[in-house]
């Protein structure tokens, strides 16, 4: 079965910047949609009766943004998130979004490395595809304590470090990690082409008419799922 087709960084924006304006979404909308589908993920993964504590790793962007979300829903799911957010955006929404997680009681750390000793599950909301060039302060670290852990990461939308076109940076064992399971956000980006393991599809707000344009697959949602399962490379299962 043909794989489901990809959407590069340049066309991901631009359909980003085309929702919220002619499409009149706004982007705590699609935050929330988009982080729904990656906590529905990481319980099709493994349920919080058997992997409780989650480390959610969140970047200055809307991928952090989507990690925020996910750790709530995550909360109300049943398990035990962990939050290491070190670059906070200052604006309203990142500003509710952590205010909600702190009255639910949701521990932060500044102690990734620590943190993730204690974790069965790490989800990667670090970058995603406005990603671009060598991963700056105070991630490299972070990107390295990946690569050394044998703790499963589910990534969001691209296992940050890696470029979205051309996928893990040529720079040698230890400089990139390999995560778990994916999470691709509206369409898998072209790097799954690198990617082998278990692949979700999320975020489920696109219209036909804006993937016919855009040249993307809607994948083939079950019912009121917000998450559909593919092969690696985005073939249809
Ligand atoms: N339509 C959708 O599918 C939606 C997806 N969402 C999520 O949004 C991200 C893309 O968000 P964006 O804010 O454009 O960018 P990122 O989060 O990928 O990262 C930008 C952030 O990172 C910094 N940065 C970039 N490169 C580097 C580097 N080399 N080193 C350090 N820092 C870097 C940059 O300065 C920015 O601060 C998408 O992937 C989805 O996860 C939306 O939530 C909803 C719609
Ligand atoms: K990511």
């Amino acid at each position: 079965m043909a794989a489901l087709r990809t959407l590069g960084p340049r066309a991901a924006a631009a359909l980003d910047e085309e929702l919220m304006s002619t499409g009149a979404f706004s982007i705590d909308q699609l935050m929330e949609l988009a982080g729904l589908s990656v906590a529905q993920a990481m319980y099709a993964l493994s349920p919080p009766q058997k992997s409780p504590a989650i480390l959610v790793a969140c970047g200055p962007g809307n991928n952090g943004g989507d990690g925020l979300v996910a750790a709530r829903h995550l909360h109300h799911f049943g398990y035990k998130p962990t939050m290491y957010f070190p670059k906070q955006t200052k604006n309203e929404l990142y500003g509710r979004l952590v205010k909600q997680l702190q009255q639910l009681k949701v521990p932060f750390t500044d102690d990734f490395v620590g943190a993730a000793k204690g974790s069965d599950w790490i989800i990667d909301a670090i970058f995603g595809f406005s990603f671009s060039g060598e991963v700056r302060e105070p991630f490299p670290g972070v990107i390295k304590a990946l690569a050394e852990s044998k703790i499963p990461v589910l990534a969001v939308d691209a296992p940050s470090s890696w470029n979205i076109d051309s996928g893990p940076p040529q720079d040698g064992p230890g400089q990139h990690y390999i995560p778990a399971a994916l999470i691709s956000l509206t369409a898998p980006k072209p790097l799954v082409k690198w990617f082998g393991g278990r692949h979700f599809v999320g975020g489920r707000f696109v219209s036909q008419e804006m993937a016919d344009k855009y040249e993307f697959d809607v994948p083939p949602y079950k019912g009121s799922e917000q998450i559909v399962e593919v092969g690696s490379h985005g073939e249809k299962l």
